[in-house]
């Protein structure tokens, strides 16, 4: 018989559920773009995640309700800018309505482009792959077509509705691993 959970049955509303998923501590992004009459668009986005490597896939999550996306979606491309830890004043600007996000950023164009802005840890340019229900989001899975260069410098964090600070990651033998696993091509010999 499977035993009995000890854990009963919790309150389960929108501010326990937005509690329960501000513990998972994730990095930040603003993803950007350029609409019809070469306005930059974007916004603050912590649904941004790796999915494949071959192909090089990524995957963003923007809320139905967004003004940006629907820029993105008439384009086909976008651009994700990782923050840094320097970068906090650019995510409170992008994390917000706001009539012209790009006032108080400096951005240069990427190659087809796009706003990549400056003081970024890296960005990734990326074009509209397959778009997909995710509730009150669209779940968008986009191609990485062109890499940024990468800074030395500091992630900027989410964390229980706030910014953590951090010092720079060193690489220890766990992430060496994780490195191993996510470029081993020799095929699955686990079985
Ligand atoms: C750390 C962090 C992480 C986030 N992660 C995500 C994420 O993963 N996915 C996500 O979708 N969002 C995320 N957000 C929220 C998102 O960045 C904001 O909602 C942002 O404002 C969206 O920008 P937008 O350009 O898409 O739309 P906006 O232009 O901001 O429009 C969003 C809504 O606000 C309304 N609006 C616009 N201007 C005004 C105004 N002046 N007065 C009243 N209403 C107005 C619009 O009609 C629309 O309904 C995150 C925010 C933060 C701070
Ligand atoms: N995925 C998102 O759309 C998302 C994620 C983070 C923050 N935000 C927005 O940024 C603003 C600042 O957030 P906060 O300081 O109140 O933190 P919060 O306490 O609301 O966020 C805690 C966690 O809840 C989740 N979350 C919050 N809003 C969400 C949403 N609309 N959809 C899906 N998941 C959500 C995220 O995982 C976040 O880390 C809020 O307006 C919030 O809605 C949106």
């Amino acid at each position: 018989m499977a035993p009995q959970s000890p854990y009963g049955t919790a309150e389960f509303d929108s501010r326990a559920f937005r509690t329960a998923m501000g513990q998972f501590c994730t990095g930040i992004t603003v993803i950007t773009s350029i609409d019809g009459v070469g306005d930059p668009v974007g916004f603050a986005c912590q649904s941004f995640a790796a999915l494949s490597l071959d192909p090089p896939l990524v995957i963003f999550c923007p809320m139905k309700t967004s003004r940006t996306w629907p820029v993105i979606a008439e384009r086909g491309s976008f651009v994700v800018n990782v923050l840094s830890n320097r970068q906090q004043a650019v995510s409170a600007v992008f994390g917000a309505p706001g009539q012209d996000k790009f006032a108080s950023v400096e951005w240069d164009p990427s190659p087809a482009g796009m706003p990549v802005i400056r003081n970024s840890l890296t960005w990734v340019e990326c074009g509209v792959e397959t778009v997909t229900d995710g509730g009150d989001h669209h779940v968008v899975i986009g191609r990485a077509n062109v890499l940024g260069e990468v800074l030395q410098d500091k992630p900027l964090l989410f964390y229980r509705g706030g910014y953590l600070s951090t010092e720079h990651p060193r690489v220890t033998p766990v992430q060496e691993e994780l490195e191993n696993f996510l470029t081993w091509n020799g095929g699955d010999t686990w079985l």
